[in-house]
């Protein structure tokens, strides 16, 4: 299956489990491989029919910026199954960091998978 990814889309988000967390702005670095079969949008060179990788960037800002999580864990699976039923993808794989909040490492943070591929 072809794949449209994004990748390093950062956005702050207030998030974590710390009271210091609730209180600020951090950012987020999203990187996301989306499946999406592109034949027809090559063979029409319509953007109708392909996957738009700038709405899918608009959607997750707009996401994360509105929702105020602890965990990363509850972001991404809420995330992701709203891009998936926003957007219709078969399977999308989606990693976020959480640049420079443990010291000792430059990023944390998780990557999941959700659908079919
Ligand atoms: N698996 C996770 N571990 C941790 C998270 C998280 O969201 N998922 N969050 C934190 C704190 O909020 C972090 O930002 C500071 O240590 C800790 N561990």
């Amino acid at each position: 299956m072809d794949k449209v990814f994004i990748d390093g889309l950062k956005v702050d988000a207030v998030i974590g489990v710390y009271e210091w967390e609730k209180q600020v702005r951090q950012p987020l670095v999203f990187d996301l491989e989306m499946a999406w079969d592109i034949r027809q949008a090559a063979a029409t060179d319509d953007l109708t029919f392909a996957l738009n990788y700038q709405a899918v960037t608009e959607y997750i800002e707009g996401f994360v910026q509105q929702q105020h999580f602890q965990l990363l864990e509850s972001l991404l699976e809420r995330l992701s199954a709203g891009l998936l039923q926003e957007f219709g993808m078969p399977w999308l794989s989606i990693r976020v960091e959480k640049p420079a909040v443990v010291p000792q490492a430059r990023a944390v943070g998780l990557k999941i998978e959700r659908g079919v591929f």
